[in-house]
């Protein structure tokens, strides 16, 4: 019988052989997601102690090398040209070349964590992070997270340790005020600055790209259609730029009905004077979500990751503006991570203590969201899941 050791020996082989073979290249999502897990169980599980104290240690500089290779062009100029020295690298980014030394000190950084690959000594290749970095996610969310979020997680320790570990409930004291030195909540933080706004909304529109998307389970057409070309069928309140309007009318061009765009001024104002390619034909509303909704009668009322922004309190508002609006036909669309109780995914939980930190509000459980729609008066008729890896979900309610 072959010993553990023979054994591991023998896997290692195999997962090197496996890579090597690019069979990588054609695998489906389904069965690339199971592997890419099993392999980072199996990384964690045989990290020796001091990899895993400096990995964490050093995590913090991750994102600021990350943001100098978008912003440099590195990881630009090396997904298009696929390979390149560094000194070709020098001569084609924002490096000065004089800092040679400098790009082949980053160069091997990114190397030594998987962000770019090297096949030769002074050779470095595109791999599929170096993509991912300058895809429109990477783009958007290193430059927001690292100029955004990363002062309010800075602060989470000291923030708990002065309200001795209480669960943050308060938007109003909360780690953000304290990591951005602000008395300014976080929406009216961004609005102030506008490169952060302008990242912000792209990485709304880009931060599930590659997954499935609500439109997948449901068939909203078949649901949702209005009577006549008058009725409105669709409000994406706090819909940023729209891009999920524009999702439904790519999936069901010959929809009957008016889908309307709301969120607050100056994000309207983007979305009209800088509208992403698809907007045209979708009305426009600028709406606080805490006032009364404008729109009776609609269909459908949709809100995506916008309740998981804000505590249950607040949350009640937003969901009773809505219900003194609606008709009986009216339905209203949550489109937000439903936890489960046990193995919630990674991509959760750090977005749940992201909300937690900058907004003293939570990613939610079935429990959690059953609780809440009945103190605002409402009733879940359905639950669509429809990814894995964030646990997304499409909450149908109507008034109780
Ligand atoms: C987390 S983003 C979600 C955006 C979009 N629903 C999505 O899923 O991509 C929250 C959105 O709420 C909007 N928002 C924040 N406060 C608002 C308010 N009081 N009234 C209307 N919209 C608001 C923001 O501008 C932003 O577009």
């Amino acid at each position: 019988m072959a010993s553990p050791s023979n054994e591991a020996s023998a896997l290692t082989d195999k997962i090197n052989t496996f890579l090597s073979s690019g069979a990588l290249g054609s695998l489906d999502p389904g069965a690339r997601r199971k592997l890419s897990e099993a392999a980072r169980k199996l990384n964690l599980a045989t990290e020796a102690i001091g990899d895993t104290v400096h990995r964490i240690v050093h995590s913090p500089l991750q994102l600021p090398l990350a943001l100098i290779g978008v912003e440099t062009r590195l990881f630009e100029v090396l997904t298009e040209e696929k390979e390149a020295t560094n000194a070709e690298l020098a001569s084609m980014t924002s490096v000065d070349p004089v800092l040679m030394m400098c790009i082949e000190r980053l160069l091997r950084y990114y190397q030594s964590f998987g962000m770019i690959d090297q096949p030769a000594d002074n050779l470095y290749r595109v791999n599929n992070i170096t993509s991912a970095m300058v895809s429109h996610g990477g783009r958007a969310g290193v430059p927001f997270d690292l100029g955004t979020l990363v002062p309010a997680f800075n602060a989470l320790p000291e923030f708990l340790r002065r309200t001795n570990y209480a669960n943050v409930t308060d938007g109003a004291n909360c780690p953000w005020y304290l990591g951005h030195q602000t008395d300014k909540q976080a929406f009216e933080w961004v609005k102030e600055h506008p490169d952060m706004m302008g990242h912000f909304m792209s990485w709304m529109v880009s931060q599930r790209d590659g997954l499935p998307m609500f439109l997948d389970v449901i068939d909203f057409e078949k649901e949702f259609a209005g009577q006549d070309a008058n009725e409105v069928v669709f409000v994406d309140i706090g819909g940023a730029l729209g891009h999920q309007c524009i999702a439904l009318r790519k999936k069901h061009p010959n929809l009957t009905g008016r889908i309307i765009l709301q969120d607050m001024e100056e994000v309207i104002q983007q979305a009209t004077t800088r509208p992403l390619p698809g907007f045209e034909g979708i009305e426009t509303q600028s709406h606080d979500f805490f006032m009364p909704q404008p729109v009776k009668g609609a269909r459908a009322y949709y809100l995506r990751n916008i309740l998981h922004d804000w505590p249950d309190h607040k949350c009640i508002q937003i969901l009773e503006n809505i219900k003194s609006a609606m008709t009986k036909d009216s339905r209203i669309l949550i489109d937000e991570m439903v936890l489960p109780e046990r193995g919630a995914p990674w991509r959760a939980t750090q977005l749940d203590l992201a909300m937690s930190t900058c907004f003293a509000a939570m990613e939610r459980s079935r429990a959690d969201w059953d609780s809440l729609l009945d103190k605002a008066g409402l009733s879940i008729l359905k639950v669509w899941k429809y990814t894995d890896e964030v646990d997304d979900c499409i909450i149908v309610a109507v008034p109780s």
